[in-house]
């Protein structure tokens, strides 16, 4: 029998912890995301999500301890990551355009910028769209040129800050969907959701915060059904009590 070797590790905190003035946002943490993981972040409004994935974005930094990219075995080069928001931030720009600027941001060489561009609209079905201004499409298309964007940077890891809290059901299948062929594709993800339903489908592990502490990080199956050896912390039992039913 051949054993596979671990997936690399991608990114880690050590003590990490933010602080906004006075108020203690998080509280120290240790985390390593590894690749091919696809890590979803619960919890209540407040209780630190947002700001968990701007620190391992690195638009954060820790107000003590330390987080740290790791270079990839295969090739040296540190990976690379790019972040996805509730609502997408676009420029009054064609969709073309706010492709080709996140490309020319990204220091993508000139002449790769055209292919990675087209491919990224099609990967997302947004072929017929590269003309029209980006500020006109629906909610749903919008979120989906974000991914385009994210997409055509080639990231190694993917952050989703409530990527499909704005949505429509439609749509937020649709963006759910794409996101899934990310991970199948490679993709690291983390991702920030209040949808439980989403979490069971998307996610391999689950960290749970309440209060800006990491109370439980464990195995999505682990955080939905814990064993009786291995109960989950009471606030993660009251919580999900409170989220019921997961399906939606
Ligand atoms: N820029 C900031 N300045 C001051 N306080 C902030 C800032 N950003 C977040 N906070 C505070 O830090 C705490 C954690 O906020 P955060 O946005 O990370 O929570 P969240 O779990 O993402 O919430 P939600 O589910 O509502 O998006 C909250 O008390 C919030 O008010």
């Amino acid at each position: 029998m051949t054993t596979l070797p671990p997936a690399p590790l991608l990114l880690s905190l050590e003590s990490a912890q933010v602080r906004f003035g006075a108020q203690q946002a998080l509280q120290p943490l240790d985390l390593q995301i590894h690749r091919g993981e696809r890590i979803a972040l619960v919890g209540a409004n407040g209780s630190g999500k947002t700001t968990l994935l701007r620190l391992l974005h690195g638009l954060i930094v820790p107000a003590g301890g330390r987080r740290e990219l790791h270079r990839l075995p295969a090739d040296e080069r540190l990976p690379r990551a790019a972040m996805l928001f509730q609502r997408p931030f676009l420029l009054h720009l064609s969709v073309w355009r706010n492709l080709m600027l996140a490309l020319w941001l990204g220091r993508v060489p000139r002449d790769e910028r055209r292919a990675r561009a087209l491919d990224a609209l099609a990967r997302v079905g947004l072929q017929s769209c590269a003309d029209r201004p980006a500020r006109a499409l629906s909610g749903g298309q919008q979120q989906r040129l974000a991914l385009a964007r994210a997409w055509a940077l080639q990231p190694d890891i993917l952050f989703l800050d409530e990527p499909t809290a704005s949505l429509d059901p439609s749509a937020r299948r649709e963006v759910e969907a794409l996101i899934a062929e990310f991970a199948q594709a490679g993709l690291t993800l983390v991702m920030s959701t209040h949808n439980l339903g989403q979490v069971k489908r998307l996610a391999t592990r689950v960290l749970y915060l309440e209060g800006g502490r990491l109370v439980a990080d464990r195995p999505t199956s682990r955080f939905f059904e814990a064993p009786p050896d291995d109960p989950l912390p009471p606030e993660a039992v009251q919580f999900l009590k409170g989220e019921l039913p997961w399906n939606t």
